[in-house]
């Protein structure tokens, strides 16, 4: 298929679009329709797990605007899904709308998801992919490896001061962090299936680990809690709860913690600590982003906020990137900083 000028360029504008998503179970996504004309109708992005694709999010803000997308042609950063998972196929809803031609970047790597182009063309829309598909699966190459790791996407959040510690000399750590700061993370407990924590921050803090909406009330959704470690959890311990959505695995691996999860039906977890268990995350290569809520307060000693990386000279130095994606790589949240990152693939020296 070839692709005019007016489409490369709306990829490029629905590439920016699926940055303004949060990353996790979900691939990052943007969509534009265009006019027959190339002019721009509407424009959509998927803002995460349950919520709709980039697809229905643009014909919806069309909808919306009492824009006919008849004859119109769908940008969009990923083959259309064609399968109802949290919501309904793309495949159908374009073919429902009308949409005449629909141009993506990367095919669709899930299986369950694959098969939207087919589907479209045997509807009778023109479809073809591969335009700036290269960008598309740069943009979720972490998520892309979870996939076909058949794990979570795993989220590390910490909350640490300028000198990378997480807990004070005597194991204290409440509260590092502001209340915006602290408000803000309860967004992702919001978010994810599970958050995991090792023995040690449970013998440490009695953690809850449960999600709560902004007033402190508990939320609707709430993530499983899971405990790695071999120290039995006391049978007061909060962390059990009372709803049954707790688990403990006893191992010191994070590959079995992330295959036991995901039999669980877990498909993004949130890792809160505390340095060892997130320590062992880093190591494995199996951390696909970084949450550090700054503050900018010192210890000066006191649990380091990733410990057992390996790492003895520059020679093996750990390299992240910012992230910009889901509202922005370095955001003064109240007084403290929240930076977003992701992990640079090492490359072992010639
Ligand atoms: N500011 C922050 O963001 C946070 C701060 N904290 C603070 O951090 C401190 C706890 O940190 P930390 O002591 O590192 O505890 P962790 O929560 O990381 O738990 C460590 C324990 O988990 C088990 N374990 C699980 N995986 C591994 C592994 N790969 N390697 C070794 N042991 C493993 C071991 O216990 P076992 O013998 O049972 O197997 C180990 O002693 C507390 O002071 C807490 O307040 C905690 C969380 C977040
Ligand atoms: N100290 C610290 C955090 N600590 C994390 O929060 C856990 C407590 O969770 P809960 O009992 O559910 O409120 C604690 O065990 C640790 O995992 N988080 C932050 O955002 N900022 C902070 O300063």
């Amino acid at each position: 298929m070839n692709f005019s000028d007016a489409e490369r360029a709306a990829m490029e504008q629905a590439l920016q679009l699926a940055r303004r998503g949060v990353r996790g179970a979900n691939p990052l996504v943007g969509a534009v329709i265009l006019d027959p004309s190339g002019d721009v109708l509407a424009t959509g992005f998927h803002r995460g797990a349950g919520t709709a694709h980039a697809e229905a999010d643009a014909l919806a803000s069309a909808a919306a605007a009492g824009i006919d997308v008849d004859g119109a042609t769908m940008v969009v950063t990923l083959e259309p899904c064609n399968h109802t998972g949290r919501t309904g196929p793309c495949s159908q809803a374009i073919l429902r709308s009308g949409i005449a031609r629909v141009v993506y970047a990367a095919a669709d790597t899930n299986e369950d998801a694959a098969g939207g182009a087919a589907a479209l063309t045997a509807g009778g829309v023109e479809a073809g992919g591969g335009l700036l598909a290269d960008e598309s699966r740069k943009l979720n190459s972490r998520w892309a490896a979870a996939m076909a790791g058949r794990r979570p996407f795993v989220t590390v959040k910490t909350a640490q001061t300028l000198d990378g510690r997480t807990a004070a000399a005597d194991g204290t750590s409440q509260w590092i962090t502001s209340p915006e700061a602290r408000a803000d993370a309860q967004d992702l407990r919001r978010r994810v299936d599970a958050v995991l924590a090792g023995t040690g921050t449970i013998q440490a803090d009695n953690p809850r680990l449960t999600a709560r909406n902004p007033d402190g009330s508990t939320a609707e959704k709430q993530p499983l809690r899971a405990v790695m470690g071999h120290t039995p959890v006391p049978a007061e311990a909060a962390v059990r709860g009372t709803d049954g959505r707790f688990v403990q695995i006893r191992t010191h691996d994070p590959a079995v913690v992330l295959a036991e999860l995901y039999a669980h039906g877990v498909r993004h977890v949130m890792v809160e600590g505390g340095g060892t268990v997130a320590g062992a995350f880093l190591r494995a290569g199996l951390a696909d982003e970084l949450v550090a809520y700054t503050a900018p307060a010192l210890l000066g000693a006191g649990t380091a906020a990733f410990a057992g990386l390996g790492i003895a000279s520059m020679a093996r130095i750990q390299r992240w990137r910012w992230d910009p994606a889901g509202g922005g790589s370095a955001v003064p949240v109240g007084p403290d900083l929240r930076l977003h990152l992701e992990p640079i693939p090492f490359e072992e020296p010639e």
